[in-house]
């Protein structure tokens, strides 16, 4: 969960090299497990652990970092600037328990990360200092109370924020450690944010300020070459497609439907892809929609689906025209009985009075149709199809956003 929370911010192409400073209690634990999930994540660990923990688990800790080859750096061996070294330092040296002043030899190390941490102090290129749980020498309620202890640019608590957290103001901190019994939420009365997905970490205090134009990725995936390509289309989607399903990515048939009336201004949305075969891709839509309404005008449209994980996108573009109404029919009464009263209780793109009445007429239709099995298809809100003559289409795969194939 720590290093899912290092992960977010500091990738391991740009901040390689790491050093985890660590304390004799748990804290410095966390900083070996920290070291040892950080090299599995691609990063380049080292770690300094003068006073060693004479009980199993951590001795087991120290070994399975040995067996990757770990370095462990005593204090002498460090560098005297850690800023040339290092792009990440791992305050583990304190947590909770910690008290007093820090005794040697954590004293001096603890004095290295204020001084790279003090804005005044810092040189131009100086790693990010990272704190498990506690930014080491604050205390755990009063925090840094002289205000000339660690400034880290990064905390991330576990299980909960400690009181000490409210006086840190670097610009990531984050919460890890998810599983936490009811039991305990009840009695110290936690108010625990919710975790994204499945992540074991999460983002909490305010985001920081984003600079957009210094977002980048390094897109890695194997060249496409043009004897990969299927000389079909349909193929080559086809086989993009499972690959999408098999990746397991989330909604693979979503893709940006953009449309562009008589009055030529374009408009883009997310829509569901409802099937596809050689005669086009099938998507479903009201008639009185805006997107219906463009069609109706300027019967073409181009789709877009992006598939992030596999650094992948398809353009289709390409004439329209509507299903039968035999095929909307059976599509429409394939959904759950909820989305067939919605569908047709909104009126898409149009203006309503309040929430109230679309509520209003929402249960008004559930009432009506109360009695019926197949609720009635309105011939008004029917629905589309696009592209149905191949020759037409014109499709665009690419594939790592640098190869460009046009089919
Ligand atoms: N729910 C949580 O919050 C969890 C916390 N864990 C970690 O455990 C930490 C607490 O672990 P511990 O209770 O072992 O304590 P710490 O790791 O905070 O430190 C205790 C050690 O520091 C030494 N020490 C204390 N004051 C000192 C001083 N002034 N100079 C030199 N040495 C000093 C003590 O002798 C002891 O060896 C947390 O901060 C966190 O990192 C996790 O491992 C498990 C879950």
């Amino acid at each position: 969960m720590f290093c899912n929370s290092v992960l977010q911010v500091y990738k391991p192409n740009e901040h390689n090299r790491v050093l985890a400073i660590c304390g004799p209690g748990n804290n410095g634990g966390d900083g070996l497990v920290a070291a040892r999930h950080l090299y599995h994540f691609g990063y380049k660990p080292y770690v300094c652990y003068p006073k060693r923990t004479p009980k199993p688990l951590y001795n087991c800790l120290v070994t399975q970092l040995e067996s990757l080859s770990v370095p462990f750096l005593s204090v002498e061996d460090l560098p005297m600037d850690l800023s040339d070294s290092f792009d990440i330092l791992i305050d583990a040296v304190f947590g909770f328990s910690f008290h007093g002043t820090p005794r040697p030899p954590f004293d001096d190390m603890i004095k290295k990360l204020v001084n790279l941490s003090n804005p005044d102090l810092r040189p131009s290129k100086s790693p990010a200092i990272v704190s498990v749980d506690i930014p080491s020498g604050w205390h755990v309620e009063e925090g840094d109370s002289s205000g000339d202890g660690i400034k880290p640019d990064m905390l991330v608590s576990l299980t909960a924020p400690k009181l000490c957290a409210k006086m840190f103001s670097g610009p990531h901190h984050f919460l890890g450690g998810r599983f936490v019994p009811p039991p305990i939420v009840e009695k110290f009365k936690l108010q625990l944010p919710a975790y994204p997905g499945t992540s074991m970490c999460v983002r909490i205090g305010k985001p920081p300020k984003v600079d957009i134009s210094a977002l980048r990725e390094n897109y890695i995936s194997p060249e496409l070459l043009e004897e990969q390509v299927e000389a079909d289309p349909f193929d080559q989607f086809q086989k993009w497609f499972d690959d999408a399903m098999a990746a397991g990515l989330k909604e693979p048939n979503a893709m940006s439907l953009s449309t562009a009336g008589s009055d030529r201004n374009l408009s883009s949305r997310m829509v569901l892809l409802k099937g596809f075969d050689k005669e086009g891709f099938v998507w479903y839509t009201n008639y009185e929609s805006q997107k219906a309404r463009d069609i109706s005008e300027n019967p073409r449209a181009s789709l877009l689906f992006y598939w992030d994980a596999l650094n992948r996108q398809v353009r289709i573009e390409g004439p329209v025209a509507k299903v039968s109404e035999a095929e909307s029919e059976q599509y429409f009464h394939s959904r759950p009985r909820g989305s067939q009263i919605g569908a047709i209780a909104s009126n898409q793109s149009s203006v309503i009075p309040n929430r109230q009445y679309l509520h209003q007429v929402y249960q008004d239709l559930e009432a009506k149709y109360s009695g019926l099995v197949l609720i009635p298809l309105l011939c008004r809100r029917g629905y589309l199809m696009i592209l149905s003559h191949s020759q037409y289409l014109y499709f665009v795969l690419v594939k790592s956003l640098t190869s460009c194939f046009l089919l």
